[in-house]
């Protein structure tokens, strides 16, 4: 596989269809060589099937899968040439930690000499020189692991596939192997595909994050694009905590909520079609304001709470929707009174993901709308 910039893995309308249960729904994805991609999603969304097809454990029932541009349906999975990490390690017991490595490497019929180099120099790469007369019982998790990656890279595989490798492990192990794993993967120059349900996971590691929701992939972009302009109410509430409100967009970045909104609101990226769209808000992009009269939304403080750097406030607004703020200084409200919001950044999804399908309703004259579209 080359190595450099083009597109190491396509992925090119994939379905999968299991008796009863229709996992994958038409998927695309382009996975440039030498990146770190990550399949987002919960429980259930299809990104286990879709990294099971890439390592060809599954067959697709439509759809074509590319490694450097050849298409592999039909290349067995031995030959692809990939390395597959599993979330429950997948050693063998009863092997010392130097046999699990050089299982795969016999099968491939390296010579003695190469088999006990590959060993050595794997072990070194994840930290555990001197441990191959091991067994992987003698080894904490977080070694074990270690060892199902230095097993995969020991291959020298052109793709590495990962399976949520991170999630047996203890929260603080958890984090320190993320940018262990990264180091690798960049020392390594490989091209990886890793499966997780953790967003901060995804978003710490990867250069691009497919958002998966219900066999599809909903949006595909760098860590930022996701997390500052998600392209569907999905993507924004899977990713962090929002406040979702209700309105209308004009068609060109102009948005008129249900609920009334004083003042101009940001510029938003992109444009939306006309038709229902929801306001997408994050704490962080909200403050609390003192001048409730000139503030974009008000609401009924309900908690207000210190969180080390700063305040976390939630705020009932008129329609009944909890609105998370964070702020820096304490909140002049007690719960019950009344509290002004200012709106410091804000994204704008389509209200439903059958929305393009819709017939959108009309636009309101654009005196109606709040927001200045984009200058
Ligand atoms: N062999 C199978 N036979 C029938 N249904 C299956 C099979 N494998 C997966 N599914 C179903 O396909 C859907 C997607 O499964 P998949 O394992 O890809 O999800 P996932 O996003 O990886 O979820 P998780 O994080 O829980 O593993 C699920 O509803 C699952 O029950």
């Amino acid at each position: 596989m080359e190595r450099g910039n083009g597109v190491a893995v396509g992925v090119e309308a994939i379905s999968k269809e299991f008796p009863g249960h229709v996992a994958l729904k038409g998927v695309d994805l382009e996975i440039e060589a030498r990146s770190f991609t990550t399949l987002l999603g919960p429980s259930g969304c299809g990104k286990t099937t879709l990294l099971r097809i890439l390592a060809g454990f599954e067959t697709a029932t439509s759809g074509r899968v590319t490694f450097d541009g050849r298409d592999i349906a039909r290349m067995p999975s031995w030959k692809r040439n990939i390395g597959f990490v599993f979330q429950n390690y997948a050693l063998w017991p009863h092997m010392s930690i130097r046999d699990n490595i050089a299982y795969g490497l016999k099968l491939r019929k390296l010579g003695k000499e190469q088999i006990a180099e590959r060993v050595t120099e794997s072990l070194r790469m994840v930290g555990l020189d001197g441990r191959a007369e091991a067994f992987p019982g003698q080894l904490s998790g977080g070694q074990q692991q270690r060892v199902a990656i230095a097993r995969a890279l020991a291959l020298r595989p052109n793709v590495l596939l990962l399976d949520e490798p991170l999630s047996n492990l203890d929260a603080k192990m958890r984090i320190g192997m993320r940018q262990e794993l990264l180091r690798l993967q960049r020392e390594v120059g490989i091209t990886a595909v890793y499966v997780t349900h953790d967003q901060e996971e995804a978003l710490e590691m990867s250069d691009q994050v497919a958002v998966m929701h219900d066999g599809r992939i909903d949006q595909v972009g760098s860590p930022q694009a996701i997390y500052e302009t998600p392209e569907t109410a999905f993507v924004a509430s899977f990713i962090g905590h929002v406040t979702l409100l209700g309105g209308v967009s004009d068609g060109a970045g102009g948005f008129r909520s249900d609920l009334p909104i004083a003042g101009a609101l940001p510029a938003f990226d992109g444009a939306l079609p006309t038709g229902r769209a929801q306001l997408v808000l994050r704490p962080e992009d909200l403050d609390l304001v003192d001048d409730v009269e000139h503030a974009h939304l008000r609401g009924t403080l309900v908690r207000s709470s210190y969180h080390g750097r700063g305040y976390r406030s939630a705020l009932r607004l008129a329609d009944g929707t909890l609105c998370e703020v964070d702020h820096r200084r304490p909140v002049a409200a007690a719960p019950g009174e009344e509290a002004g919001i200012r709106v410091g950044a804000a994204a704008l999804v389509p209200e439903s993901d059958d929305y393009y399908r819709e017939a959108a309703p009309e636009a309101e004259s654009a005196d109606d709308l709040v927001a200045a579209p984009a200058a």
